[in-house]
Parts: structure tokens; sequence; C-alpha cells
């Protein structure tokens, strides 16, 4: 498989010579250099930022119909090479290339729904209540040139989504992929430039995350900060640009629980528990992580969920057999090493996996812990990773307020076969999204954000473009 040579696009230009240096990017199946990749100088950094300015005043002048058609241009070349993206995608970042494959094809659709939502970006009509007014009207235009910084665990779908909705609305950007993981955003950036987004409207830096990070904040031209990553990063990403009161979109971490019913349809729950569970080796924001599991069942669950851990095939992306791939980066492991040991020295049961897998590679096992207490490390922060915590509970409230007891609120999950509990979980559990017997609450026309600390705004969905939009209210007066 090929893997493309790395570049930054920095004021209409591609740059494989830059002043910050390179870094290698690593397979990491293999642990093995696939490429180097350009890092970006701070005079280059403030020349993608000049040139976001720049570009923001020839995108912004284009029709909503105009931004549209360029827009869906992009998805369907997006499309057209979902393949050889997907390649690139499953060679940096390690999933199974049918999984890369899927979520090349919904970036597209991402990008798509946003194009369309371009053209139904209405305002309304207010009447006057003074006299001597002929239109009185409340508008919506872009925020102007946005800094988005996406992470590493979804390379095509996250750049997607930041890029889709600020382009739709008319707004430039500066992005910054993740380091580990380039290669997929500079071939969508380049999709959408030669769909016709003018050049100097589209640019994509890398480098040292927290230094490009505050550097592009501070800089003047950008209005609005959009961020996919940790709690921690994006708080201090979020006080940064509210120092300069600029507008802020945060998707940050999860806890999600999944509550188990006593009434469930277990093997079907089972089923896709363990596939939302292990799907990219767990790196996902909105990753069941918890589930609460009627004491009465309880063994019967545990048993069965650590069979089909087991039975999970580890391996590279690349080959098909491969139902979990490694973790994105080496420090992973590492973490996910210090969930298990803390949650098993404070007397939780380790019922299977729990350590790095004996071949090369960032390879960890499918873990199940059971009996987590609930000061351990992984009850209170996102392992990000392919750990599991089955908990028993005895009644439904019990295990409602501890769905609802951490300070996140990103996914939550339900299985239940009666209606009314079905209903009553929906609203009671306290998320931005919420699965009653479906873990797919991922998708381009539906609204993804968190509450409570899980994030501030939402990506996709029409609310999506909204967040890439000011709000203006235009007074026309009779002329005198
Ligand atoms: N919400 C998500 O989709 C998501 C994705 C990836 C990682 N994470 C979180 O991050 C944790 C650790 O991941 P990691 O080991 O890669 O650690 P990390 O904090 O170094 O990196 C996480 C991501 O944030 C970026 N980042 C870090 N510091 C930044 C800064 N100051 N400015 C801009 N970007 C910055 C990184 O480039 C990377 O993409 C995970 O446990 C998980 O909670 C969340
Ligand atoms: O693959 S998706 O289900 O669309 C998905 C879910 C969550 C995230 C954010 O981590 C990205 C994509």
């Amino acid at each position: 498989m090929d893997y493309p040579e790395l570049a930054l696009h920095i004021a209409g230009r591609w740059r494989t010579q830059t002043q910050g240096g390179r870094r290698a990017v690593i397979d990491p199946a293999t642990e093995e250099t696939i490429a180097h990749l350009p890092l970006a100088g701070r005079e280059e950094l403030a020349e993608a930022a000049e040139a976001a300015r720049r570009g923001f005043i020839q995108w912004r002048a284009k029709s909503a119909l105009e931004r549209c058609n360029i827009l869906r241009a992009a998805a369907q070349k997006i499309r057209e090479q979902a393949k050889t993206i997907a390649q690139v995608l499953t060679l940096e970042q390690g999933k199974p290339l049918a999984e890369s494959v899927r979520e090349v094809t919904l970036s597209a659709d991402i990008v798509d729904f946003q194009a369309e939502e371009a053209k139904r970006l209405y305002g309304r009509l207010v009447p006057p209540r003074v006299e001597g007014i002929l239109s009185q009207a409340v508008v919506r235009r872009p925020v102007g040139p946005v800094a988005a910084f996406t992470p590493w665990n979804f390379p095509a779908n996250l750049p997607a989504r930041k890029l889709a909705s600020a382009l739709a609305a008319g707004c430039s950007v500066v992005i910054k992929p993740a380091e580990e993981t380039p290669g997929t955003c500079m071939l969508l950036v380049r999709a959408f430039l030669d769909a016709g987004v003018p050049p100097e409207a589209l640019n994509m830096v890398c480098g040292d995350p927290a230094e490009v990070s505050s550097f592009l904040i501070d800089h003047p031209a950008i209005a609005k900060v959009s961020f996919t990553g940790s709690v921690a990063v994006g708080k201090l990403l979020g006080e940064q640009a509210a120092r300069h009161v600029k507008r802020f979109t945060g998707e940050l971490g999860g806890h999600a629980p999944v509550i188990v019913c006593e009434d469930a349809d277990f093997s079907f729950a089972l089923k896709s528990s363990i596939a939302a569970k292990f799907r990219n080796a767990g790196q996902v924001c909105a990753s069941p992580i918890r589930f609460y599991i009627p004491r009465s069942r309880f063994g019967e669950w545990s048993e069965a969920f650590v069979q089909a851990a087991r039975a999970l095939r580890m391996g590279p992306g690349t080959d098909a057999a491969t139902q979990m791939g490694p973790l994105a980066h080496a420090r992973r492991i590492e973490d996910m090493q210090r969930f298990v040991d803390d949650a098993v020295e404070r007397g939780a049961q380790l019922l299977c996996g729990g350590q790095r897998a004996q071949r090369p590679g960032y390879f960890f096992e499918p873990t199940v812990i059971a009996n987590a207490p609930p000061d351990s490390r992984v009850m209170r922060q996102e392992p990000f990773g392919p750990i599991a915590v089955l908990q028993p509970y005895d009644t439904l409230d019990e295990a409602i307020d501890s769905a609802n007891a951490l300070p996140y609120g990103l996914g939550a999950y339900a299985f239940t076969r009666d209606l009314h509990t079905a209903h009553r979980l929906g609203e009671a559990l306290e998320a931005g999204m919420v699965g009653i017997n479906h873990f797919g609450v991922s998708q381009p026309e539906m609204p993804f954000g968190g509450w409570k600390e899980s994030g501030i705004g939402q990506e996709m969905g029409a609310e999506g473009l909204l967040h890439y939009t000011e709000v203006k209210t235009l007074t026309v007066g009779v002329p005198a």
C-alpha cells in the first residue's frame, strides 16, 4: 500500500520543505516509519492565518448555491478516492480497512449534508414595533477564519465535520490534523481545493500541537476555534479563546454508560455492545465504557462478554480478517496499562486482557474489568481504548444515578424491550447523544455534541452549521 509524500498547504501552496523541521509518521501496526511530516514554523503559521483572512473575503462572497456546488463536488471526489484515502488512513492510524472505507464514505456524506444546509441558512423577518421600518430581519453570517484542531482517532470524519460546516457557512479555515495521522487530512484538503475552494481559504498546518494552537488562537485573523480532543486540552484552548472573546466549539471526551435492563434481549445487547466497545480499539469519544448489568444476570453477562472479547481477532488493519487493530501510538499503551493496574490495585477483578499483546505494533488486548470501585481511574477518566468495565446494579434508579454520576455527558446507551422504560431512560440519561437499543448516534444529519464537561456546541446536523455563523439584526428604515 502506498503512503503519499506529506505536505502542508499554506497560503495557496503545497509545501514539503518548511521551517519547523519534520517528524516521523509511524505505522502503529508495525512501529515502522512510513513518512516524514514537514512542520510549520511561526512565520508559516502567520502566513496561513493571513491567507485565511484573505481567503475568507473571497469565499464568503460566493453565493450559498456556489458554495454548495463546490462542496458537493469535493464530496464526490472524496467518494471516488475512498479506497485510496482509506488505505492511507489504515496505514497511519491502524483501524481495519473496511472501517476506514466506511469512515471515508461517511465523511463524504457529511460534506454533502452540510453543503445542502448552506442553502437553508434561513433568516427571519420580524414585524417592526415602530413606524417607518421597511424590514427588520435576523440573518446569519459566517463568523470568519476558523482554526480547527482534530485528533487521530477519526482522521477523515473529524476533519470532514469541521471543514464541511465551516466552508458551507462561508468561513475560511486553518486546520491542524493530528501529527500522527496527517495523510488522510491532506487528501481531504486536496479534494476540497480541486473542487474549487479558493486556495487561500483552506490551509493545513502541522507542528507542535500546543505551540500551533496557542499561536493561531492568539492571531488576530482567527475568529473561531474548533477543537476535538481531551477534556483537559479542550479547557485550555477554550480558556485561551475566551480571553479574546473568540467563538469556541469543543467536542471533548466522554465516559459512556450502558444500562442493560432486566427485560433486554441479552444476546442482541451483548453482540451490539462488543461491536461498539472494541470498534477502533475503543478509541471513540462516544464509545461505551461502563456497562451496568442487573445483579441477577451479572454472571451470565460477564461470562459471555469475556468469551466474545477473547474471540476478537487482533491484527494489522490491512489484513481483511482483522476485527481490532492497534492503538494509535505508543503513549496509549502505557496509559491502558496504568488504567488496568490502578483498577486492580483498588480491588477490581480483571476478567480478561489487561496487557500489551506479545507482537510488534501498539496492540493492547481486549480488556474486561468487573466491580471497579468508584474512585478507580477507569471509573473517573476516559480510558479511550479497549477496556470495558462491568458493574452490577440492583434497581434501575440506582443504575441511572450511577450512569449520570460523572462530570461527562457525551454518549449514553440502554437496552430494554419495554417502551415506557425506553422513554424513561431516554429522558433520564444526561448526555448529548442517547441511544436506546442501538449505538449508532453519530449520523451526518444529527447533531453530535456533549453535555457537561464533554463539550460545548455540536457538529453535524443543522446545528453544526449554525456554530460557524454570527447573528445579525438588520433593520432598514424608509429613506428620509
Ligand atoms: N474526543 C475525541 O475524539 C478524542 C480524540 C483523541 C484523543 N482524545 C482524548 O485525548 C486523550 C489522550 O490522547 P493522546 O494520548 O493522543 O494525548 P494528547 O492530549 O497528547 O492528544 C490528543 C489530541 O489533542 C491534540 N492536542 C494535544 N494538546 C494540544 C494542544 N495544546 N493544542 C492543540 N491540540 C492539542 C493532539 O494533537 C491529539 O490530536 C485520550 O485519552 C482521549 O481522552 C479524545
Ligand atoms: O464513526 S462514527 O460513529 O461516525 C464516529 C463516532 C464518534 C466520533 C468521535 O470520536 C467520530 C466518528
